[in-house]
């Protein structure tokens, strides 16, 4: 694929945007970026990265061979019949957009185009991602190939079934908020033991580094590693001792399952939609 046009100029395309041009997957000028109506994030995005910008849809088409539709779901709808008459067989698109199946995308395209889903993360940007992906009806293994070496080289990908594709999304695609809004308890946390503001902010980013180092490069379970520093009668098991009693493994479930229901809710308004539509 000579040219990548992305649909959609958010947080998610430039994490991409920025994984692709960092991992020499795609040169910048090989990239065109269009968004609904905003020049000045356009403006933004060439002046940071070179990439081409244009709000003329009709552009992106021509140039691009290789779609990315990285708008908002609720977007979706508009920004394809923004771009559906220009599609023609040199194009296969890949879909970022959580809980908007590849059967709703080629419904809307209204032809039988090649769509693969991926769900990356905003780690993509540092090219630490963690993609799921799957293939639509008409998109060929070959295509998917592709699309997962392009993914490999702003992270990890996951080959799943679509239908796992919420899962994903509430786990991983979603999931390096978790560690964020973790990691602002943290430093509330080192505020009110008396460490400064950096300080905190250091040691929390080197344990958390170190944790994720260790069960990567250990592959021993989470529960070994987290005994490893729990010793009897100890600090650690008082810490832990608080966040067994309030329920936090139970509410770390219910986050994931909910972000996941949310993906699930998403896929069955736009089923629903063009059911209506089609009677
Ligand atoms: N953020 C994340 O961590 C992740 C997001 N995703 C998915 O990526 C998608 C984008 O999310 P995110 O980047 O956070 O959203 P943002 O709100 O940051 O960006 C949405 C972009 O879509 C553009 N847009 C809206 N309507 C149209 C249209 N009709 N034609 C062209 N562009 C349009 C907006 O343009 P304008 O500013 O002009 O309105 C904006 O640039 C979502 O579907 C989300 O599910 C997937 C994985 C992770
Ligand atoms: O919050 C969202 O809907 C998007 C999809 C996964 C991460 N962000």
């Amino acid at each position: 694929m000579k040219n990548i046009g992305i649909i959609g100029a958010g947080s998610m395309a430039e994490a991409m945007l920025s994984g692709f041009i960092q991992g020499e997957v795609y040169d910048a000028q090989h990239i065109y970026v269009t968004n609904k109506s905003n020049a000045e994030r356009l403006n933004d995005l060439q002046r940071q990265y070179g990439v081409n910008i244009s709000l003329n849809k009709k552009e992106i088409l021509e140039k691009a061979d290789l779609i990315f539709l990285a708008m908002k779901p609720k977007d979706v709808k508009e920004a394809i019949h923004s771009i559906k008459r220009y599609v023609t067989e040199k194009h296969l698109f890949i879909s970022v957009l959580a809980g908007v199946s590849t059967s709703v995308i080629e419904e809307m395209l209204e032809k039988k185009v090649p769509v693969i889903r991926a769900m990356p993360n905003t780690s993509a940007s540092i090219r630490l991602s963690a993609t799921g992906m799957a293939k639509g009806a008409y998109a060929t293994d070959e295509q998917l190939t592709f699309a997962k070496n392009l993914f490999k080289a702003i992270g990890t990908v996951e080959i799943v079934e679509e239908e796992q594709l919420d899962a994903v999304t509430g786990l991983a695609g979603s999931g390096p908020a978790y560690i964020y809004y973790l990691v602002e308890a943290m430093e509330l946390a080192g505020k009110e033991v008396g460490l400064d503001e950096e300080t905190a902010r250091s040691f929390i980013i080197q344990t958390l580094y170190g944790a994720s180092e260790m069960l990567k490069q250990t592959k021993k379970d989470a529960s070994v590693l987290r005994k490893e520093v729990t010793s009897p009668g100890g600090t650690t098991e008082a810490g832990i001792h608080v966040l067994k009693t309030n329920g936090f493994k139970e509410m770390m479930i219910e986050c994931v399952k909910q972000a996941q229901a949310r993906s699930k809710e998403l896929k069955h308004s736009f089923n629903e939609m063009l059911l209506k539509e089609r009677a």
